[in-house]
């Protein structure tokens, strides 16, 4: 959508604009809350519709797909589209995809009460990070809008690399994030938090902003093209504004932040949320912003998460991530948590050591486990729960939920106390309980706040199971509050009177056919059929003539009816305000709720990380506070591909700090797999998971960073050359001691001489100038060199081997250098003529000696720094095997074979020893480093067909 588009949907459609002087004074109303509202389209209530008008109700007819109708009045036609209000949700949900806000104009006063005109407001602009409709919210996602800004005010001097401010806020859940840094941090926590919607302060790219100069080498929008990113009233991101908003959330708010971008960036953010929230004042429910330091974490670019599949998979099972193997929550809450813990995992080794000891209880008590899991499958999302009690859009439903969830707090408490009976421990106390065994879990359980009085207010004063509607009655219990018990008592003894009444009329009048009935218009009524109309007694009064009948009503009747409706109305009013009061004192202890809720979701991801290390037979890793620590990991596995694959081979991997491994090894072979499981592991270790490991030694870093596949960045602009260049700009500027590097392939995406060299330049930077613990996957051969020059380096390589004719790859890492021609082996396995391989395997050699004695030139090798000796080479190891099993292809060498009259398809030529001169050239060029076996075959197949084509 165009910003064009947006300006005649948004704001003041022009078909209203032009005719404003004489609007009626209801469309009046519509075109001044359009024109507060420039950024979205209002949806303004009338009746049970949500209505747009003119261009607005173009879009909204288009994109919701409803009926474009016309609204007439004495001023002209006006084009109309309208969705129901009790069905909204979807109708939102697509206006939202679509990339609209939506301002809602709700009726504010009661229709029926109102003298003219109904008043109408803004309640809430849903813009996508910021819903907080369930219906448009999924359920344990955690849904941000950010502001980023920069330091200094607008216009200030800009320097290249200023320091911005970003925060976030879930108006869901009321969670407040603030945090500062370089523009690289700022993208990278922007992807962390992964906001659906971004507002950016003066002096940051905003897409929709032509005068933009993009002062900052900065794009909200980089981590995720799907991200909103738009503009906000420039005013809220000023200093002195944010103070001034800030102060009802934190107190002393200068004190509270590093720096002005933070303070503005969160003053900003709120006053943006609250705009959304129908601009009534600070919204309550956010009372915990908190500031972070990024290096508190173990920072994790988008690079790397995506790399690493932690939330989203690349390849074709989109559900194979990181988070879907560890989670095994049992409610949204300990979902969101777990979420963030993965994408935020810890740095201090003994915060980390002690999440392990709370997980190895739980791994061991099954039956805690399996407590935690029911109490927690009937609990409700608090969060979001007490985030609509705080904005006053609770109804009596979410209250009961509410009383539901905080039902599960003394179970779940006895669950965990259990602990002594079920582990066997002696200190059991008199009851048999000794508690929870580990620290981690004694202070988790004291945090699980009881709240018995705000459970026992609900009890008393909601009943059991409400009607949504929070004005209709039948909301309130009988018992907590005797003038509404009154109210329906007279109301109830007035029915039953009515009831009666039936039956003592007939008594009275001798009239068996009357009956007492009621409707909408006229009340109640006593009916009398024509026949017997001269029985009627004096003091009935008629109501209603029908065709064959007569309605009556006697005063005692009008009076007990009078009495009824008065008693219901009063009785549904009062309800009404009891709920609202009880609702009130529920929202004022929104902060212990939600400290409830952060100590739930604990306990819910803790027991998850626990169900699956026991179910995947993961090993609580040991975690070494030593800053010379590296990783030793025996037996281990990827988390992830381990689910698919039938026979996962286990992996050792020992790599001492600042050390790097070059892994050489065939297409397929098991190389990303392995260095992301050993990166895999570090992420569990860090997030305070068990490892799928026999056995785990791992030092605490700080950074990880990968340059993994070519991930081809079409939406950005970028070919996947720069890109990979650009991520290993990033590296090689940031990484050090603490860091642990995978690479994969560098220089892959350019010609083999600058690729190599490429390669060769930035390993040894790696190693010598960062000291970063790298893994470093490579197709160039003679980078494994590097292990004879440099101390810290060492090779790791992955063999195949073939049966009855079919390649296997073994999965298995073994010490040393593979041979670099195992392209040619696929090739041949695959059933590639054999002339081609052979003279492929010719043209290898050739250029093998070429470049043995170039780098020997160079590089003044001797012969003992060749590959190692204990080396296995695929080629040499393939030749053995196929002596004994010769291949279940048949290469296709026999002149006769293909000379099948019918199939049209001509035998192919004798090659003899020399092949067509472009053939040959064009042999000699394929670059077999870098070429997968699939382009391999492709080229084979090229030059094939043109030697069976004799025209080459
Ligand atoms: N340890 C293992 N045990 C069992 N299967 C494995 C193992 N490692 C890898 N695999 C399987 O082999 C496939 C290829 O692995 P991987 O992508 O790691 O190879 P590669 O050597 O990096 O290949 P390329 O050089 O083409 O990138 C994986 O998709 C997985 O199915």
């Amino acid at each position: 959508m165009s910003t064009a588009d947006r300006e005649t949907v948004t704001g003041v459609p022009p078909g209203i604009a032009a005719a404003r002087e004489e609007l009626t004074p209801m469309l009046s109303q519509y075109a001044e809350l359009c024109a507060a509202h420039e950024d979205a389209i209002v949806l303004f209530q009338v009746g049970d519709f949500y209505e747009a008008f003119c261009e607005a109700a173009e879009a909204v007819a288009r994109v919701c797909e409803v009926t474009l109708t016309e609204r007439s009045d004495s001023t002209g036609d006006y084009p109309m589209a309208g969705i129901p209000i009790d069905n909204a949700a979807s109708y939102l949900e697509a206006l939202l995809d679509a990339g609209y806000r939506v301002a809602i104009g709700d009726q504010v006063e009661d229709a029926e009460a109102a003298s003219g005109l109904v008043d109408r407001a803004v309640t809430e602009v849903i813009t996508p990070g910021t819903v907080v409709e369930d219906d448009l919210l999924e359920s344990g996602t955690t849904n941000y809008v950010a502001a980023v800004t920069r330091e200094g005010a607008a216009g200030d001097d800009r320097s290249l690399d200023p320091t911005l401010g970003l925060a976030a806020v879930d108006v869901a859940t009321g969670e407040c994030l603030v945090t500062s840094g370089d523009p690289g941090t700022v993208a990278e926590e922007l992807d962390r938090i992964a906001p659906a919607e971004v507002v950016v302060g003066p002096g940051i790219d905003d897409p929709g902003r032509d005068d933009d100069d993009s002062p900052v080498g900065f794009d909200p929008a980089a981590g995720d093209p799907d991200r909103t990113v738009h503009g906000h009233d420039p005013a809220v991101f000023e200093r002195l504004a944010a103070i001034d908003r800030l102060e009802p959330y934190v107190p002393a708010p200068e004190r509270r932040f590093d720096g002005d971008a933070e303070l503005r960036a969160a003053g900003a953010v709120l006053a943006y949320a609250e705009y959304t929230q129908g601009d009534d004042g600070p919204l309550e429910y956010v009372s915990r912003v908190r500031r972070y330091d990024p290096r508190d974490r173990l920072r994790l670019d988008a690079a790397a998460q995506r790399s690493l599949e932690l939330f989203e998979n690349r390849g074709l099972g989109a559900s194979d991530t990181l988070f879907d193997v560890l989670d095994s929550t049992n409610c949204a809450l300990g979902r969101r948590c777990l979420e963030r813990w993965i994408r935020r995992p810890l740095v201090d080794a003994e915060a980390i050591r002690s999440r392990h000891d709370a997980v190895g209880e739980l791994a061991d008590r099954t039956l805690a486990r399996e407590g935690i899991a029911d109490a927690l499958a009937t609990a409700y999302d608090l969060e979001r729960l007490v985030g609509r009690v705080s904005r006053g859009r609770a109804d009596a439903r979410d209250l009961r939920s509410l009383h539901a969830t905080l039902a599960v707090v003394p179970e779940l408490k006895a669950t965990l106390a259990a602990g002594g009976e079920e582990a066997g421990d002696d200190e059991a106390d008199d009851t048999g309980n000794a508690g929870p065994r580990t620290d981690h879990l004694r202070a988790l359980s004291g945090r699980l706040d009881e709240l018995a009085e705000v459970r026992e207010l609900i009890d008393s004063a909601i009943a059991t199971d409400p009607p949504q509607e929070i004005t209709e009655g039948g909301v309130i219990r009988a018992g907590f509050d005797d003038d509404l018990d009154a109210l329906r008592s007279t109301e109830r003894e007035g029915r039953e009177w009515i009831a009666d009444l039936e039956a003592s009329e007939r008594e009275r009048t001798g009239i068996d056919s009357l009956s007492v009935g009621h409707n909408q218009v006229h009340g109640y009524y006593i009916e009398v059929t024509d026949a017997n109309l001269d029985r009627v007694p004096d003091d009935y009064r008629r109501r209603q003539t029908l065709k064959n009948s007569e309605r009556y009503y006697t005063p005692a009747l009008k009076e007990r009816e009078e009495e009824i409706v008065g008693a219901a109305e009063r009785a549904d009013a009062l309800e009404y305000e009891l709920f609202v009061e009880v609702r009130d004192r529920v929202a004022e202890e929104t902060e212990r709720v939600q400290a409830l809720a952060d100590a739930l979701a604990e306990v819910d991801t803790l027991a998850s990380l626990a169900s699956v290390a026991v179910a995947n037979d993961y090993v609580r890793p040991e975690v070494v506070d030593d800053p010379d620590a590296g990783i030793e990991i025996e037996g281990g596995r990827h988390p992830v591909v381990e689910r698919t694959e039938d026979s996962f081979v286990p992996n050792d991997a020992d790599l001492p700090r600042g050390s790097i491994a070059v892994i050489t090894g065939p297409n397929m072979s098991g190389k990303s797999t392995y260095m992301r499981a050993v990166a895999l592991s570090v992420v569990l270790a860090q997030v305070g998971s068990f490892v799928p490991a026999q056995a785990a030694r791992l030092p605490v870093l700080s950074r990880l960073f990968t340059r993994v596949g070519a991930s081809d960045d079409i939406a950005g602009g970028q070919s996947t050359f720069m890109r990979e260049m650009s991520e290993l700009t990033e590296i090689l500027h940031d990484a050090g001691s603490d860091s642990l590097v995978l690479l994969d392939e560098i220089g892959r995406g350019t010609a083999t001489t600058d690729g190599r060299a490429i390669a060769r330049a930035a390993a040894e930077f790696v190693h010598d100038e960062l000291g970063a613990t790298t893994l470093f996957a490579t197709h160039y051969h003679d980078l494994t060199d590097l292990a004879a020059e440099r101390e810290r380096a060492f090779n790791l390589h992955f063999t195949a081997t073939r049966e009855d004719g079919a390649v296997t790859f073994l999965h298995r890492v073994v010490p040393g250098a593979s041979s670099s021609s195992y392209g040619v082996e696929v090739a041949e396995l695959a059933g590639v003529p054999a002339p081609v391989v052979e003279r492929s395997r010719d043209l290898v050699a050739e250029t093998d000696s070429d470049a043995e004695s170039d780098s020997d030139a160079g590089t003044g090798l001797e012969d003992d720094d060749a590959p190692d000796a204990e080396d296995v080479s695929l080629r040499e190891f393939l030749a053995e095997e196929e002596a004994e099993n010769p291949p279940a292809i048949e290469p296709v060498d026999d002149p006769a074979a293909g000379s099948d009259p019918d199939s049209g398809v001509e035998s192919p030529p004798d090659l003899g020893d020399d092949l067509p001169p472009s053939v040959a050239a064009e042999l000699r060029d394929l670059d077999l480093a870098r070429t997968t076996p699939i382009e391999a075959l492709n080229a084979l197949h090229d030059l094939q067909s043109r030697l069976e084509n004799d025209d080459g």
